[in-house]
């Protein structure tokens, strides 16, 4: 045990003394100034860290018992009058993120058995059923706006040590159990398991006085069930039976039985938990009988996306009975399904036709063959049917689309004074792709509960997170668990300059075989800060394409590995974009072989909105260009801008003349000196021409046309003239696409309606030039020899165009005259 252990088992041990209570967040569940609410619950960690050890209050059984099971007759009660389904109501949760958490990383085989008292591996039998510790509506607090306010809570249920010592139990970050139903959790967590906690932590309650200590367990992999065998010899001295407690089965045939009924009601954690108890009790001579244990589990863990635990166990039956064996015929489907949940797309067309050969008669196995196929070339020509991708990620639920990842001319390089970052490996042009990558875990604000919202405050950034990245780690955590060969592609990425760890100089790391997932030893750790500390510095919000306008509610939240490795640039040489979560980087401008490639990770129009998007992925200074404009001149025109910027939200309902005097006065905010590119002078001019096409006057529209130009330059267009009317060297990347790209349009439509045809379709085709160079460059290899601007746009781009502007150039009634005057 090391000495930080010993210290930290000292404290445990400690009665909890109490501070005063951590500060609170007030009525609204977003803290006004987050960084200031940060400050002060560092302050508040500080002191409460200082609060010297005492034993610990023992905590009466009965009465925890009691209080419990009171609780949970109230939820019960709860759901079935549907209590906190008001349609108007909506409860808040909030989850403070960042600060020290306990995961345990000694193996399991190197710790002794202990009690509760002790401390080490600590065997605890479930003795009250589970439930959330702060039910919704019990502890929820209604407010005059009809908004609840709620701690977020884990699973929570009390346990004991054989000794009979207990303590509430609050189980974080477990696999399928966030925010389930209480019979979910009753069958994930039935009273009479019995868990080994790896060196759990002691808590003192934090919020009341009058509560016990209770034990937290924030990593799932430091919890181990126990299988029935060895829980045979535990003696406990409250006796061997849990008043209330299911009987669990003890034998193959019922853990068998339980994990039928589990997998058909579609609880698959609990089904695989199930199966693998009835796996510990078949003898070593009767290995035949576990083949179809096996088998089903590997069906489990596939429904679960337990790719890595399903390849295990279907490599198992295949090297326990030979290839030819009916079993191995079943198992290779799996293990085909499993690979392809890998992105061993090779493997899996390889295991897919060799099943196919015994069994011709599956038509399913050609379409996933066709699938393995199509992986294959993405992966490795990067050529990707961008309009189809485009169509299935605009359909509801469809956002997750099935694409495999591309690495073009680029790679991981260590950068001296800023970790690693992306370089070209050759010399790069203008709208090559570079990268295409799904992320390692994400969640769209459709897949919240529409009556619930989660707060999370960072501490790392001190800045309040999207109400999805709460999900996220929990997705994160979960993937591991499913599939520990994956830990370090995520546990390589960058966490921060705090740790004594420091990531290594390469990535991704090298690629590890499938191992069982074992819920009698996960063999894995997952350290929760040091994963919480990788999300504040690795997660993006993925900007899609299929929805660019996103859920007001909550933006998205992703992990991306790969893409984790660029660094940040406002005015970078390269851009991206997501079509569903496939996330897309190409070229904005040629890179020579050997320079850096840089993403923008914001794309705001202020200077000090940027800087708060840095600020959450922990970047205190960009030294870009236009960073270095916006700092020369100084913080009281940011400030103005910033007033100016609220106004110009506004804008819409202001006459022509306050709408010019609003971009005057923004116009004032930039600097003498200063390059083009200034975005929100850019806004400005556009509400203005927007205004001014209002009017039938034709000086009007030309004037329109005039300042749309100058509201490209200063997007950080070079306007050019014959050809294309705009510069086409390189594509800025300090805005959003989308601005430019619709200015563009009414600049065409504009010339549409002055009868000027051929300089509406020159507009028309610039757009599309802007649009092909980002994203849509379909039907040109990678290695294809490009510069013409027909080159950009051949193929699907032109197609993909038309659907994803088609409504706005239906509302400006030139849908049929850009399908004409674009170029097929
Ligand atoms: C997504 S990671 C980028 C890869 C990272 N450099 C690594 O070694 O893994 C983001 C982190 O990289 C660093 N970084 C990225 N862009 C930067 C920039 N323009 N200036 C300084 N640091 C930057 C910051 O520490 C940031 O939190």
């Amino acid at each position: 045990m090391n000495p930080e252990r010993r210290d930290q088992h000292s404290s445990a041990k400690g009665s909890p003394s109490f501070g005063r209570p951590p500060p609170q967040l007030g009525k609204s569940p977003y803290p006004q100034d987050p960084s200031q609410y940060a400050r002060e619950y560092w302050k508040w960690l500080d002191e409460d860290s200082k609060i010297p050890p005492q034993p610990a209050t023992p905590v009466e059984r009965k009465l925890l018992v009691r209080q419990f099971e009171d609780h949970r007759a109230q939820l019960e009660s709860f759901s079935r009058q549907n209590i906190g389904d008001t349609k108007d109501m909506k409860r808040w949760y909030t989850t403070i993120v960042g600060f020290p958490k306990h995961s345990s990383s000694t193996p399991i085989q190197d710790l002794t058995r202990s009690t509760l008292t002790l401390w080490n591996i600590v065997l605890l039998q479930l003795i009250t059923p589970s439930q959330s510790i702060s039910p919704k509506c019990l502890f929820a607090e209604r407010t005059l706006d009809g908004i609840f306010y709620a701690v977020l809570s884990p699973p929570a249920t009390v346990v004991e040590d054989p000794e009979g010592v207990a303590y509430a139990l609050s189980i974080y970050n477990f696999p399928t159990a966030f925010g389930s139903p209480l019979q979910y959790l009753d069958a994930l967590f039935p009273r009479g398991t019995i868990l080994a906690i790896r060196e759990p932590t002691l808590k003192a309650p934090a919020q009341d006085t009058s509560a016990h200590p209770f034990l937290r367990v924030d990593s799932p992999a430091d919890i181990a069930f126990v299988p029935v065998k060895s829980a045979q010899n535990i003696k406990w001295r409250s006796g061997d039976v849990i008043p209330g407690a299911p009987r669990l089965p003890n034998n193959t045939d019922a853990w068998q039985l339980l994990g039928n009924e589990h997998y058909r009601t579609g609880k698959w954690f609990p089904a695989a938990l199930a199966i693998s108890h009835a796996l510990t009790l078949i003898p070593s001579d009767r290995e035949r009988e576990a083949l179809p244990l096996h088998l089903n589990r590997a069906e489990a863990n596939l429904r679960l996306q337990y790719y890595t635990g399903a390849a295990y166990d279907a490599q198992w039956i295949i090297a326990k009975v030979g290839a030819t064996d009916e079993y191995a015929y079943k198992a290779l489907l799996r293990l085909a399904k499993a690979r392809y949940g890998r992105g061993d797309f090779r493997g899996a067309a390889e295991d897919f036709l060799r099943y196919k050969g015994r069994h011709p008669e599956d038509v399913a196995v050609a379409t996933w063959i066709d699938k393995c196929r199509e992986r294959m070339h993405e992966a490795k020509t990067g050529t990707y049917d961008w309009t189809s991708l485009f169509i299935m990620a605009s359909t509801p639920k469809q956002i997750r689309v099935e694409a495999a990842d591309f690495v073009g001319p680029v790679e991981v390089r260590w950068m001296q004074d800023r970790g690693r970052g992306m370089v070209a490996k050759r010399n790069i042009k203008l709208g090559e792709l570079l990268l295409a990558a799904k992320p390692f875990a994400s969640v769209y604000s459709e897949e919240l509960q529409s009556d619930e919202g989660v707060v999370t405050i960072d501490l790392l950034s001190g800045s309040s997170r999207e109400q999805t990245d709460a999900l996220l780690l929990s997705r994160i955590v979960e993937k591991i668990y499913g599939n520990p060969d994956l830990h370090n592609a995520v546990f390589d990425l960058y966490a921060g300059p705090n740790l004594e760890w420091t990531p290594p100089h390469t990535y991704p790391p090298p690629h590890r075989s499938a191992c069982e997932v074992d819920p009698f030893d996960p063999k894995v750790t997952i350290d929760i800060s040091r994963l919480e500390a990788i999300c504040t510095y690795n997660v993006f919000c993925p900007l899609r394409l299929d929805n660019p306008r996103e859920d007001e509610r909550a933006k998205p939240a992703a992990l991306y590995t790969i893409p984790s490795m660029f660094n940040h640039c406002c005015v970078a040489n390269a851009t991206w974009y997501c079509i569903g979560d496939l996330m897309i980087v190409r070229a904005a401008e040629p890179i020579p072989a050997g320079a850096e490639v840089t993403i923008p990770y914001c794309v705001e129009e202020t200077y000090p909105d940027r800087k708060a998007i840095l600020r959450k992925h922990m970047i205190k200074d960009c030294r870009c260009r236009l960073c270095l404009e916006d700092l020369r001149d100084g913080e009281a025109r940011h400030q103005k801008q910033q007033a100016l910027k609220g106004e110009l939200d506004g804008a819409v309902t202001k006459s022509l003349s306050d709408a010019r005097a609003l971009e005057e006065q923004i116009a004032a905010t930039y600097g003498s000196g200063r390059s083009g590119l200034r975005p929100l002078s850019a806004r400005a001019l556009h509400v203005v021409a927007e205004k001014l096409r209002m009017s039938t006057n034709p000086h009007d529209l030309v004037e329109a046309i005039r300042l749309d130009m100058k509201a490209l330059e200063r997007y950080g267009f070079a306007l050019a003239r014959g050809g294309l009317p705009i510069g086409t060297e390189r594509i800025p990347t300090a805005t959003s696409f989308l601005e430019p790209i619709e200015v563009m349009l009414r600049i065409a439509n504009t010339y549409v309606v002055l009868r000027d045809e051929a300089n509406a379709a020159c507009w028309l085709k610039a757009a599309l030039w802007r649009e092909c160079g980002s994203f849509c460059w379909i039907g040109v290899r990678p290695d294809h020899h490009f510069s013409a601007v027909t080159d950009m746009s051949v193929g699907g781009g032109r197609e993909l165009f038309m659907l994803l502007h088609q409504d706005l150039l239906q509302r400006m009634g030139i849908y049929d005259f850009a399908d004409r005057a674009l170029p097929r």
